[in-house]
């Protein structure tokens, strides 16, 4: 995997020196294959970045792009340890290249949505007492009732599912309720499978986290309460109420609402920095931990995201977001509570054959490099001579289906096309879906729309140029792919501001300003008005 494998910053003295006395935020993402950390200063420049990443440096681990497929194909786990034990290398690894910690006046940060952590009763009383000579994971081994948690590519509760949307009226009141229809991923559905499945191991869980308040949780050395951007994620909360939907929680599991705690505003400061971090790495203890989000809301807040403009992020998952004004639910995408903005909301699409999918036919038809990748696509007209192509091999969340469907210019399905045209027809046919989407909840690129990409395969000029192709808009990119880690530092420093009623925007108005990278190149519009498009409208 080609993400960042060393320090960013420099280990020169001068740099070295530099550091020290830059007073920062830290922001952090729990993603799916990886755990990332980003150092802002006051002037919100981007001077360290670190990332630890699961199948390659905790191998013991076993996962494949950061889980565990079971053999039905449809539970897909993690294990919290290794989240656990990827944060111990992490820290280390800033101390061991002099990273002063003690410069840190804040820090926020980012989970992967929907994934669960079960907390073991007694599992508080060892996060208030951490001993700071020794790791975290070796102190956590026994702190959780559930050692493999449930993450967003599961897709193994559709019982849970239809007996929620029963209980509460059908799929539409649930969407109304809480901003989507039930969707297997979401946690409350999760959790009820684990209430029904292993009744056991539900009453001994003292306390549910998501991932992103379990993160935020190691940091407080106690529990961190669900922020409402993430807590949208759960089909169990009214996103307009802020708060948890008593009929929801009743139909997924006992005693819930005690075990999720109360949700708290996206930009609260949910305490100190615990004195383990003090002690062990020299964090100042007046250091604040604002309340971790969402990748995806995360990222909101890192692009600064503006009405009008779209957010792809082209991580495990691709995701496709917006602000919006006013909550729409509808029966296809999502609506949470907006990161940084309390009276406002954001709509999201996730497919879940991204990178992944990519790193397939990458690995087929390109010989496992991403530069022959883009050499395809170089070599390879807009509109690929109309043959057209959509691949899901595992079961897609937007819309429901698997498979691979190629189709020639004569419309015919066809199984295989040549090497270079099956790579100009993975990409254009994951655009082409993601516009038809998101015009499908309203959306329309208007002449001002800006394009703003981030996520891993956001560093391939010739993927974004076709994504500026099919959407007919400029792309643009943030100074690095992490902005789940940025935008969580961006809130770090707004939570700095905290009860002084500062709005974000003012707070993020020294950022850099994204960078063009893509524009339309003339004539694309025949890629996007090509009539196969309707095939891809029928999907
Ligand atoms: N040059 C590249 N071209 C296309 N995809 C890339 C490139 N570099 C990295 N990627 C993709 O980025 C993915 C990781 O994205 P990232 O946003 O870091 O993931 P996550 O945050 O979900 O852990 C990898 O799975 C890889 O397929
Ligand atoms: O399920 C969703 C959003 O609803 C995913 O987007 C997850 O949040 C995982 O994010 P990445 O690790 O792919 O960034």
């Amino acid at each position: 995997r080609e993400g960042l494998t060393e320090p960013r910053a420099a280990g020169s003295s001068a740099a070295m020196a530099e550091r020290a006395a830059r007073r920062c935020c830290l922001g952090w993402d729990f993603s799916t294959q990886q755990v990332k950390v980003v150092a802002v200063d006051a002037e919100l420049s981007v001077f360290y970045e670190d990332s630890v990443q699961f199948d390659r440096d905790l191998v013991e681990f076993g996962t494949q792009g950061g889980v565990h497929v079971h053999k039905d194909g449809l539970t897909v786990t993690s294990p919290v340890l290794m989240w656990v034990q990827a944060l111990d290398i992490i820290l280390e690894k800033m101390k061991a290249s002099g990273f002063d910690f003690s410069q840190v006046l804040a820090l926020s940060g980012a989970g992967q949505q929907h994934g669960s952590v079960y907390w073991k009763t007694g599992a508080s009383q060892v996060l208030t007492s951490l001993s700071p000579d020794l790791l975290l994971h070796e102190q956590l081994q026994a702190c959780f009732s559930i050692s493999n948690c449930p993450v967003w590519m599961d897709s193994s509760t559709a019982a849970q599912c239809r007996q929620l949307e029963a209980a509460v009226g059908g799929a539409q009141a649930l969407s109304r309720l809480t901003g989507s229809r039930a969707y297997e991923r979401f946690t409350g559905n999760q959790i009820a499978k684990i209430y029904q499945q292993n009744p056991e191991a539900y009453s001994h869980t003292e306390r549910i986290s998501l991932v992103s308040s379990f993160a935020a949780s190691l940091f407080l050395g106690s529990y961190s309460p669900v922020d409402y951007s993430d807590g949208s994620g759960m089909n169990l909360l009214q996103i307009q109420d802020k708060v948890w939907s008593q009929a929801c929680l009743g139909a997924c599991a006992p005693r819930l609402e005690e075990k999720l705690g109360r949700p708290v505003p996206s930009c609260s400061v949910v305490g100190p920095i615990s004195s383990y971090f003090v002690q062990r790495y020299g964090f100042p203890p007046e250091c604040k931990v604002v309340a971790f989000t969402g990748d995806n809301p995360a990222s909101l807040a890192g692009m600064r995201l503006e009405e009008g403009d779209i957010a792809v992020s082209l991580g495990t998952s691709d995701t496709l977001f917006l602000w919006l004004q006013e909550p729409t639910p509808a029966l296809e995408g999502h609506i949470f509570c907006n990161p940084v903005d309390p009276q406002h909301y954001m709509a999201l699409l996730c497919f879940k054959n991204g990178s992944l999918m990519r790193e397939k036919i990458r690995d087929e038809s390109a010989s496992g490099s991403w530069s022959e990748f883009s050499k395809a696509l170089q070599s390879t007209e807009m509109g690929n001579g109309g043959n057209l192509g959509f691949y899901f091999d595992v079961m897609e969340i937007t819309p429901e289906i698997i498979g691979r469907h190629r189709f020639s210019a004569e419309n015919r399905e066809v199984l295989a096309f040549p090497r270079e045209v099956e790579i100009r027809a993975l990409i254009e046919g994951q655009f082409m879906a993601k516009k038809i989407h998101a015009e499908a909840l309203g959306y329309r690129v208007m002449p001002k729309t800006k394009i703003l990409a981030t996520g891993g395969a956001s560093h391939n000029r010739d993927i974004l140029q076709v994504l500026a192709d099919v959407f007919g808009a400029p792309v643009y990119i943030i100074d690095t792919a992490n902005s789940a880690c940025v935008g969580s530092t961006y809130r770090a420093f707004h939570g700095l501001a905290a009860g002084t009623d500062m709005p974000f925007a003012e707070i993020v108005k020294l950022a850099p300003d994204p960078r063009l990278v893509a524009t339309p190149t003339p004539g694309a519009s025949q890629v996007r008005d090509h009539p196969n498009v309707f095939v891809a409208l029928a999907l």
